[in-house]
Order: structure tokens, then C-alpha cells, then sequence
């Protein structure tokens, strides 16, 4: 980490989990002993210890624990509406310099690696327009129709699915979710405002085990994944 630079870690954290369908936000289900959101804040203190962290929660969340932050340096936000509103509350409510770096992780992606948050921290310092954690699309990809039968076989040339942490320059994120939100524009990651700005965000491969919990069966993966990097040879 640059000695003259402050790095701000976002992450937001306010989601519902809907689509895991639990008794309570995803980020509070338990992996082994801990629950998501406490193995998630881990893995970035190991590779961050100095940096500030901002925690976007849901205003009525009555899950959340202090213990869980182990950072020295932290503030918590609001979330919003959208993951995008939740991202722009925490970039509204710090004291950043314009030129600090801004890295954005999903709460749901616990099995990030401190390899991966340090090479994406690098290519967002080197790199004006940002970067972002990514992997090549893998299998053949289809276009559906409405009743779900294939229709055609989409060229994957090209075709990346995007992942968290991505990290920019903090005035050129507020700049990118500004417009995107005073434009109406649901973005769904930090990139997608930043492209509409036309710029072009470098994509850093990164490991394929840093899954999104999104379903009920990711949790058994996400296990699996955490106790393998762990001890890979088990
Ligand atoms: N208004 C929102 C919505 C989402 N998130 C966060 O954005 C990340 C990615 O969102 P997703 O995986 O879609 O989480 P949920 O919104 O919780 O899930 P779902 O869409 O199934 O409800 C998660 O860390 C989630 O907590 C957020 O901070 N604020
Ligand atoms: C930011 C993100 O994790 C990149 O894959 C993703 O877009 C957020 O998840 P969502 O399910 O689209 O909210």
C-alpha cells in the first residue's frame, strides 16, 4: 500500500439475500464458524490492515455485531435502494482525497484471497481508468427465448463475467455513480458506471473460486472453497 495514499475499502453490505430465501440477510449465515460478513471483513484486513473500511448496512439491520470489524480504522453507512445507492452513500459520507484508490467488495464474496486484493490494488493504482477482478467466460453460452428453449449459440470471444473488488480513483467513482444515478441508470457493478463515462477499466483475471453466495447450494461451495484454500491439499 502507498504510505501516501489512503486506501478506502467499500463494502456493501446491505442486500436482503432474497434470492437465497433464508431467515435472514445471506452476509449473517454461517460458514464453519463465522458468518459471511465476519470471514469477508477477514480476508480484506489480512490483506489490508491499514486501510479504512466503510460498511454500507441496511438501517434496520438488527443482525450486524461491531466484533466482526476487525479493522482499526472504520465507519458504517447506509445502505440504499440498490447496491449502486448503497456504494454512493459510502462515497458521499468519506473525507477521501480525489486521487485515493476506492476498492468496492461484495459482502458475499468471502473466498477472496489476499493475492488477488493485492494484484487488483496494484492495477487500480497503475491504471487511470480503474480495474476490476474478472475471468473469462468458460462454458458455450446460449440465447434463450421466453419459454427457455434455446435459440442460438452466442459467440463467448471476449466475454468476461465481473467480479469484486474493483477499484478506481475515488473522484472518478462519485463522478461515474453520480451520473449513472442522476441519469437513472441501474448499474449493477462500479465498472459499468465507469464505462458509460467512456472509459475503459482494465479486467485483471482472477481466480475462479471467488464466488458470488447468491443460491441456497453456493453456501456448500463456499464452504468447500474456504476450507481448501486453507489447506489446499486436504
Ligand atoms: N441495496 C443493496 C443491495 C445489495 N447490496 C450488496 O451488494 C452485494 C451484491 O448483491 P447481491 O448478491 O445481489 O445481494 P442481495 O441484494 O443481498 O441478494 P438478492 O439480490 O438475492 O436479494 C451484496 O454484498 C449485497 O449485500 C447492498 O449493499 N445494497
Ligand atoms: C458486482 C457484482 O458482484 C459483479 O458480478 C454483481 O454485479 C453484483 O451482483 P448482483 O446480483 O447483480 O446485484
Amino acid at each position: 500500500m502507498s504510505a501516501d495514499r489512503t486506501l478506502w475499502l467499500i463494502v456493501p453490505a446491505a442486500g436482503q439475500g432474497r434470492r437465497m430465501g433464508a431467515d435472514r440477510p445471506k452476509q449473517y449465515l454461517t460458514l464453519g464458524e463465522q458468518p459471511i460478513l465476519a470471514h469477508t471483513l477477514a480476508r480484506l484486513y489480512q490483506a489490508f490492515p491499514e486501510a479504512v473500511l466503510v460498511l454500507c448496512l441496511d438501517s434496520d439491520d438488527a443482525w450486524f455485531q461491531p466484533e466482526w470489524v476487525p479493522f482499526a480504522r472504520w465507519q458504517r453507512v447506509s445502505g440504499g435502494e440498490e447496491r449502486m445507492d448503497s456504494v454512493l452513500n459510502a462515497l458521499v459520507a468519506i473525507a477521501a482525497q480525489e486521487d485515493d484508490i476506492v476498492m468496492v467488495h461484495d459482502v458475499a464474496r468471502p473466498c477472496i484471497t489476499p493475492d488477488d486484493l493485492h494484484t487488483l490494488y496494484q492495477a487500480a493504482c497503475r491504471h487511470p481508468s480503474g480495474a476490476l477482478l474478472a475471468m473469462p467466460v468458460a462454458d458455450t453460452m446460449k440465447r434463450a427465448s421466453a419459454e427457455c428453449h434455446s435459440m442460438r449459440t452466442e459467440p463467448r470471444d471476449g466475454l468476461w463475467h465481473a467480479l469484486t473488488p474493483q477499484g478506481f480513483r475515488y473522484a472518478l467513482l462519485l463522478e461515474a455513480l453520480q451520473s449513472a444515478r442522476c441519469h437513472q441508470r441501474l448499474v449493477t457493478d462500479e465498472a459499468s458506471a465507469v464505462e458509460a463515462l467512456g472509459e475503459q477499466p482494465l479486467l485483471v483475471s482472477g481466480r475462479r473460486d471467488n464466488l458470488k453466495v447468491t443460491h441456497p447450494d453456493d453456501l456448500a461451495l463456499a464452504s468447500a472453497i474456504l476450507v481448501a484454500q486453507l489447506d489446499p491439499l486436504t
